[in-house]
């Protein structure tokens, strides 16, 4: 199988679909879905990538974000990924909604029985070269941004690959994952008990080892139930200020972790791609 269309749904002139196909680095079937702004079957347009948080698929942003009539206007073509390898079940993999299934934390595992197939990490990257290769998208304008656990993902990836992602903005992120209850939970298991090698997984950890990309846009609801205890975007602000990292972290008074909160700013995110994809 090299790719199977799931479904395909026309969408403010563009096209929505949902695929599957093999993937080298997870070692089994993944899914995914891409939105093709109509401004792609005239030439490639610029990509941005959407990774999603805990217990979320490949199908919840195109779902809840309602970021298509934006991407559309500006030409931008979305994609998004599921959050774990699904097609296989290890021991202790569905026990816990924060861990495993639904959990990968977009990071390549190092401890058994992890490191066989949970490799987001390097699967996020063989997605990108996947678009690239069989869509209308254009090799140096692709974007990359994320919620929660996606957040963490957007901005560790984006921080350590930014020949390969122009522009990145995040949601909610967990900006310091080795100090908060999720991060230690998963980098305990997926990496072992050696903290040194989870700053390469660790946003405001990486801006501190000297990592930079291009201007961040951050939004954090300050209702975010995940704020007090997960979420840690003061202790990233003060990394990016220490180390002249250009941030814009936006407390949004009112809101909270789901999705009423992303499609509340979803279209100032894509802007902030579209302007640094142009
Ligand atoms: N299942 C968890 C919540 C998980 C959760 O909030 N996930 C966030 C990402 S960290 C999300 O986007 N959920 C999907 C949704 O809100 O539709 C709970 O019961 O507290």
């Amino acid at each position: 199988m090299s790719m199977i269309t799931r479904s395909k749904h026309a969408c403010f002139g563009g096209i929505q679909g949902f695929y599957t196909h093999d993937s080298s680095s997870i070692g089994l079937p993944m899914r995914f879905s891409v939105y093709q702004p109509p401004q792609a079957a005239n030439g490639p347009v610029p990509v941005v990538f959407f990774l999603a948080g805990l217990t979320c698929t490949e199908e919840t942003f195109m779902v809840k974000a309602g970021a298509q009539r934006v991407a559309a206007e500006l030409g931008l073509m979305l994609v998004t990924c599921d959050t774990s390898p699904r097609d296989i079940e290890l021991p202790g993999d569905r026990e816990n909604w924060d861990f495993g299934v639904g959990a990968g934390f977009y990071l390549d595992a190092t401890t058994q029985p992890w490191a066989t197939h949970y490799r987001m990490g390097s699967y996020v990257l063989e997605l990108r070269d996947f678009i690239l290769a069989n869509f209308s998208a254009s090799a140096d304008r692709v974007g990359i941004m994320g919620h929660s656990m996606g957040g963490h993902g957007a901005l560790t990836i984006g921080l350590k690959h930014p020949e390969r992602f122009q522009s990145v903005s995040a949601f909610a992120p967990i900006a310091a994952p080795s100090e908060c209850p999720w991060g230690e939970k998963a980098f305990s298991r997926y990496l072992g008990d050696d903290r040194s090698s989870w700053r390469a997984f660790d946003a405001t950890a990486l801006v501190e080892d000297g990592q930079r990309t291009s201007a961040l846009l951050v939004d954090q609801g300050l209702e975010d139930q995940f704020l007090p205890n997960q979420l840690s975007p003061d202790r990233f602000e003060s990394a990016c200020r220490g180390a002249g990292q250009a941030l814009t972290l936006r407390r949004q008074s009112g809101y909270d972790h789901g999705y009423y909160f992303i499609s509340s700013f979803i279209a100032d995110h894509l802007h902030h791609h579209a302007q640094l994809l142009r």
